[in-house]
């Protein structure tokens, strides 16, 4: 049997929320078959991140080797990277392995305020990682880092941002709008011509750790089984919003997206 392969390239979230374990969790839930390369571990639970502890050079580049050079993936994400000498390794190696569809999600800071990119990386991001961006799903406040803003707080702002991003080199740019203080949860695709608006109502929960890994993730695996990305996106924020009705009150903080929602939901009405 055959089955579409997904690599993250991220970081390890101890707490199981985000990260690595968001990618693997959406992964599987998407039916295709998931792998992983550690670019940091955080010590991390739903009330925050206590400790980060990023892995030396020699051994991401000997995960993406050992996984790319005998599996293969149809599609990778990229999420924590952390540092500028990351970024550009895992650059490097997108290149020299020729992978066709890349998910980058600038992470930067996590919900609690914790710094997952250091500042000076993020000219890197710029030079090295969007250029070879397949597409690039930065929420609000990443949006306006990566172009020098202050700000984007309108849907009017977030179509000019995501129009600037595209001319950074990615094919497609999604921005997340999670982040907009009031109204439906907005996001847009910007194909290089027409700008499409995927809206939900806003859903009324704390409980959202990890929700901009697990999008980001559910591109990747829809890309990754072949689809157009329009689809994939469209795919992507069906199963986030699910995974939000359903987010799980577990810990004492902001707990995780229920990544078995959209599965056992379209199971019950039998559409699956
Ligand atoms: N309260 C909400 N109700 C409905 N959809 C939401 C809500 N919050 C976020 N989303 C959706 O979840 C997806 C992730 O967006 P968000 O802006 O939260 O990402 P993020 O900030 O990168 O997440 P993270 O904190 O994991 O880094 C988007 O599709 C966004 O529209
Ligand atoms: C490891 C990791 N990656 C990404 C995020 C962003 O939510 C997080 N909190 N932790």
């Amino acid at each position: 049997m055959t089955i579409a392969k997904t690599l993250t390239i991220a970081g390890s979230d101890s707490g199981g929320g985000a990260g690595v374990q968001a990618d693997l969790k959406t992964f599987q839930e998407r039916d295709t078959f998931g792998m992983s390369v550690i670019t940091a571990l955080t010590a991390q639970n739903t009330l925050g991140v206590h400790g980060v502890f990023p892995q030396s050079l020699e051994a991401i580049e000997a995960q993406i080797d050992a996984v790319l050079s005998d599996i293969g993936a149809d599609a990778v994400k990229t999420g924590m990277l952390f540092s500028a000498e990351i970024i550009t390794l895992v650059a490097e190696k997108l290149t020299q392995y020729n992978v066709k569809n890349v998910v980058v999600d600038p992470v930067m800071i996590a919900k609690g305020g914790a710094k997952l990119l250091q500042t000076e990386a993020i000219e890197a991001l710029v030079t090295k990682l969007l250029p070879v961006a397949t597409v690039i799903t930065p929420n609000l406040p990443e949006a306006a880092t990566l172009l020098g803003l202050e700000e984007i707080v309108t849907i009017e702002q977030m179509k000019n941002a995501a129009i600037e991003l595209h001319k950074m080199g990615p094919d497609y740019v999604v921005i997340k709008g999670g982040h907009l203080h009031e109204g439906p949860a907005v996001d847009l695709l910007y194909d290089g011509q027409d700008i499409h608006e995927l809206a939900t109502e806003r859903i009324e929960t704390k409980h959202t750790h990890g929700t901009g890994c697990t999008f980001a993730a559910a591109i990747a695996a829809e890309l990754a089984k072949g689809k157009p990305i329009n689809e994939a996106v469209q795919t992507a924020k069906e199963f986030i919003t699910s995974a939000i009705s359903h987010s799980l009150e577990i810990g004492n903080g902001i707990g995780p997206t229920n990544h078995a929602a959209y599965r056992t939901l379209a199971n019950k009405k039998g559409v699956l």
